[in-house]
């Protein structure tokens, strides 16, 4: 069972789970997920419901025989965590308890979590290493960070098994062009640039210019999703194999600035992109780049997609052909 599997990096992943040969069942409440495209692209069975709802995991648990469940529904917005840490609390911790609460019920122990470089706040060296200490500045990372530690301690008490996948920043788009990134709204870097490329949005801001980094722009390490979803499998078969609970960064190791972005983005698409300068976004860290040697060495994950150039033209080819009218913009 794929949680938030109608979202971006769920969707991904279940493309992948299928050409795997796995049967899924896809879980949403479609708050931000696409049930166009669960339907006529992944073509799995898909439940449109809450992880919050007991009765209704209770019943689908029973329902099917699931051997694992893949979660990835959760609140995702940096920004907006900081402005409602309640809603993320409520959603990402509080409803993740009721599901891996109906998992043991059902008697499930096989758990992939998606949790992401935000809970090491900034770091005090880079590439992070999986032991790197933790100490979120944003409650999105926090809202992780206690679901990693719940995780542990259900492992102590209840044998429940799982693989914490710590994602840098997802991007990219299904090379054959079948999927790609559609928040709404949309506030990530990448398609943002390019929505400013095409056309339906004027500029791009720029949050904060004074930070310590090369250029003063915030860094991060985009990791292509095809490559995130090509690792939950590998995640699966591990646990499947009967692996020990354990923690993976996944990104590419190479750090790149805003501005850096913006500029690659400008040789890929050919267009000019206005750039405006603005403030700081509270909870960002200035830098956030991660190794994923773990993941390498004990799942044998070796990402496909890793330049900045082919993620960012994967992105382009998705929204040059999904994007007819203008988007809620944050
Ligand atoms: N996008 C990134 O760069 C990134 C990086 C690190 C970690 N993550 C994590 O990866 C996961 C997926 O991120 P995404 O970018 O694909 O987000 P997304 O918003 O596209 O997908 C999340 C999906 O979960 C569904 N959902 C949310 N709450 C739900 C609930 N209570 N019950 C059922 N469905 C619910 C949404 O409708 C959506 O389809 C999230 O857990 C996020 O925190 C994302
Ligand atoms: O209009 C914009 C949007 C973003 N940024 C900056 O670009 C960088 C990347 O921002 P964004 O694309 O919004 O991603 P993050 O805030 O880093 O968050 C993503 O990546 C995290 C891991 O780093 C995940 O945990 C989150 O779920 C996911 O949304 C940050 O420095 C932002 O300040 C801008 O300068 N202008």
């Amino acid at each position: 069972m794929v949680t938030g599997g109608a979202g971006y990096i769920g969707a991904h992943t279940v493309l992948a789970l299928k050409n795997s040969g796995y049967e899924v069942i896809v879980l949403d409440n479609l708050v931000h997920g696409h049930q166009d495209l669960v339907k006529n692209v992944l073509q799995v069975e898909m439940v449109v419901g809450d992880i919050s709802d007991r009765s209704l995991l209770d019943n689908l648990l029973q329902t099917f025989n699931i051997d694992a469940v893949i979660h990835f529904s959760a609140y995702a917005y940096v920004g907006e965590s900081m402005k409602e840490p309640a809603k993320y609390y409520q959603n990402n911790v509080a409803a993740t308890l009721n599901l891996l609460e109906a998992m043991l019920g059902a008697g499930i122990n096989k758990f992939i979590f998606s949790s992401t470089c935000a809970i090491y706040g900034v770091p005090d060296i880079v590439p992070i290493i999986e032991g790197h200490s933790q100490n979120p500045i944003n409650p999105y990372g926090m809202t992780k960070l206690v679901v990693e530690r719940i995780l542990n301690d259900f492992d102590i008490a209840y044998n429940l098994k799982s693989v914490c996948f710590r994602y840098f920043n997802a991007a990219g788009a299904d090379p054959e062009g079948r999927l790609g990134e559609d928040h709404n709204p949309e506030t990530h870097l990448i398609p943002l640039v390019l929505f400013t490329a095409l056309g339906i949005r004027e500029s791009i801001r720029i949050f904060g210019s004074n930070y310590p980094t090369q250029d003063g722009t915030c860094v991060r390490d985009y990791i292509h999703v095809s490559d995130l979803a090509d690792a939950h499998i590998l995640g699966l078969e591990y646990l499947l194999k009967g692996g020990k609970s354990e923690t993976f960064n996944l990104g590419n190791g190479n750090g790149f600035s805003v501005n850096e972005v913006i500029e690659t983005a400008k040789k890929v698409t050919g267009k000019e992109i206005k750039v405006v300068k603005s403030g700081r976004r509270p909870g960002d860290p200035s830098i956030l780049v991660g190794s994923a040697t773990k993941a390498k060495n004990i799942l044998g994950w070796q990402p496909q997609y890793s330049s900045l150039q082919d993620i960012i033209s994967h992105a382009w080819q998705w929204h040059q052909k999904r994007h007819t009218s203008k988007p809620q913009l944050f």
